[in-house]
């Protein structure tokens, strides 16, 4: 009962709603007495011959009435308590959802993907049943339950309900024993499904990977293992469904040769009338619902319960990017002075990085080279706020990074990372994304900085192409220029390319830089790259190993320098002619 205490709030907050739709449940178990009384009477009447057709007109129309009664007042239950149910579910969603929107990269290492949709899927779907369901089954047990319970002892005989009702607990019990079960074999009924879908998505996605190295057998034998170990659970969740009505018909019977039994004997000794035993034989059938509702709460209660205590886990964690109350609301503009001593990744031992200290003049070009691993897509992920524990500070015109409003200083960026994410959209909607009200002009200048525009001109809907999932894919060249494109239409104060351009051949990467430079000579721009020729015109040159800088300079000066950028510069070089 305590998920009851836990989803009070919701209750307090909704209790008008909540009303109207007990009034309705009320109404429905009070009205419900009236027809098996009904035909109790008729019965009686008609036994006693002293039946009239204008008393039985009254009679049906009674019947009728009643039948009006009960579909508006299970009309205004069900809207009430299913409808409470959804909305609360759709409020809890929306927390959990922008709660997610708010955590930090740690987060997202902390717990996997999958089990954070199950907190927002199966959990919410628990929670949605207790104050959907669990409401309803609490109510029906007592109300319906109870009224009808009332109507057998007063309306027939109190001695014959108790006698009659004595097996009925077993209903009770069997609805919450089965019902769990049912509960547990159905979960792993529905995780058996997953790992079929998963290893069926693998298979697809991978099927080059497997065929390339000759794994197709192996494969198909893993598959069919699959279908094999969910088609036994599956059996499993059918038999326990089977045995539902055989043991709820078994139950009945017994309370019914009771009923038969004793209730004849009260008719023979004229303690109840025949038409009385008929009634009751009706509510006997009435208390089977309450009965099976009782033993499913506990279950519905348990399972709400419990999820509600993991998505109050979920809530309860705070991001590590903490925005200071006087945060300030301003998009910062101007140089960038990065002085970190120090920063090391949550849980892991060494530090990733070690003094890195510059300073980019803003309209200048930062170039991050180094071998892999070396700690440059780090450096980045420090101005992206993904991480603030690090030694030292980061400033963005004069103001330390971490004194901004997220929602301000983040505009600032545009980032392009090496691997892009498209959204299922058209090839517009994806550009621009971080600008949704861009004109087509916009859009199309965007994709012509990023010489993408002749590649969409040749799509088959043009820029209205679906791509993503469930449109056509795109090579990786192409989604690095939808990526640039994407960053270029917010005209960023602080450009990020992060290897962006590794997929386009060197010469569309030259020409790209170029209209880079071009187009955004005021703003400043860091370029990480394994590809040295795309930092050559850099201001500045960065050359990390082991999460440290081990030269810098311009071009030029670190040729002279004739270090690991000399050597590097010199094979990649070699290496171009060959290709040539
Ligand atoms: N979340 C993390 N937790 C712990 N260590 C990490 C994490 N992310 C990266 N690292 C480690 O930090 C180091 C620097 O990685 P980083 O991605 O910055 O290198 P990089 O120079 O960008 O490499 P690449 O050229 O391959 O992109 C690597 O040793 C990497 O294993």
């Amino acid at each position: 009962m305590s998920i009851f205490i836990k989803l009070s709030w919701y209750f307090k907050q909704e209790w008008r709603i909540y009303a109207i739709g007990v009034l309705g449940l009320v109404l429905t178990a009070i009205f419900g007495i009236f027809p098996p009384w009904i035909i109790g009477h008729l019965v009686d009447l008609i036994r006693d011959e002293k039946l009239t057709a204008d008393y039985l007109f009254l009679l049906l129309g009674g019947l009728v009435a009643v039948a009006i009664i009960q579909y508006i007042a299970r009309y205004m239950w069900r809207n009430a308590i299913w409808g409470e149910a959804a909305k609360l579910e759709s409020l809890l969603r929306h927390r959990i959802f922008w709660h997610y929107m708010q955590m930090d990269t740690a987060f997202f290492q902390r717990y996997r993907t999958g089990d954070l949709m199950a907190h927002a899927t199966n959990d919410l779907s628990a929670i949605q049943r207790v104050a959907g369901g669990g409401i309803l089954q609490f109510a029906d047990s007592l109300i319906t339950g109870g009224t009808t319970l009332i109507a057998m002892m007063l309306v027939v005989d109190w001695r014959l309900t108790l006698i009659a009702i004595l097996p009925l607990p077993l209903l009770a019990v069997m609805a919450r024993t089965l019902g769990n079960k049912m509960h547990i074999a159905f979960k792993k009924s529905q995780a058996a499904f997953s790992r079929l879908n998963n290893k069926a998505q693998e298979s697809i996605s991978g099927v080059k990977v497997i065929k390339s190295f000759g794994q197709e057998a192996a494969d198909i034998q893993d598959f069919n293992q699959q279908i094999d170990d969910t088609i036994t659970i599956n059996q499993h969740v059918n038999k326990l469904d089977a045995l539902f009505d055989p043991i709820t018909t078994m139950i009945m019977a017994i309370s019914y040769v009771v009923t038969i039994i004793y209730g004849g004997h009260l008719v023979n000794t004229s303690v109840i009338t025949l038409g009385a035993l008929v009634s009751f034989v009706s509510y006997l059938s009435m208390l089977v619902w309450p009965m099976f509702a009782l033993g499913m709460l506990f279950n519905t209660l348990e399972r709400g319960n419990a999820s509600y205590d993991r998505i109050e886990a979920i809530m309860a964690e705070k991001s590590s990017i903490i925005e200071p109350e006087d945060a300030v609301n301003k998009t910062p503009v101007g140089n960038v002075d990065y002085q970190v001593a120090s920063f090391t990744f949550p849980g892991a031992t060494a530090p990733a990085l070690t003094n890195i200290n510059f300073n980019i003049a803003a309209g200048k070009t930062l170039g991050l080279v180094g071998s892999v691993g070396s700690g440059k897509s780090t450096i980045i992920r420090l101005l992206l706020r993904e991480f603030d524990n690090y030694q030292g500070a980061i400033t963005f015109n004069t103001l330390d990074i971490c004194q901004y409003q997220l929602d301000a200083y983040m505009p600032a960026i545009g980032y392009v990372p090496q691997e892009t994410y498209l959204f299922s959209d058209t090839v517009r909607e994806n550009i621009r994304f971080a600008r949704p009200n861009a004109t087509q002009a916009e859009v199309e200048e965007a994709a012509y900085k990023s010489d993408l525009a002749e590649q969409v001109d040749n799509m088959p809907e043009g820029y209205d192409t679906p791509v993503g999932e469930e449109g056509i894919s795109l090579s990786g060249g192409q989604r690095q220029r939808l990526a640039i494109a994407r960053a270029l239409l917010i005209d960023p104060e602080l450009l990020i390319l992060d290897d962006a351009l590794s997929a386009v051949d060197a010469e569309t990467e030259t020409a790209i830089l170029q209209t880079l430079r071009q187009e955004r000579q005021n703003k400043t721009t860091i370029i990480a790259s394994h590809r040295l020729s795309s930092v050559m015109d850099a201001d500045e040159i960065l050359v990390m190993q082991d999460g440290q800088i081990i030269e810098r300079g311009t071009h030029d000066s670190l040729i002279s320098q004739n270090g690991w950028y000399a050597k590097t510069f010199a094979l990649q070089a070699l290496a171009v002619e060959g290709e040539v």
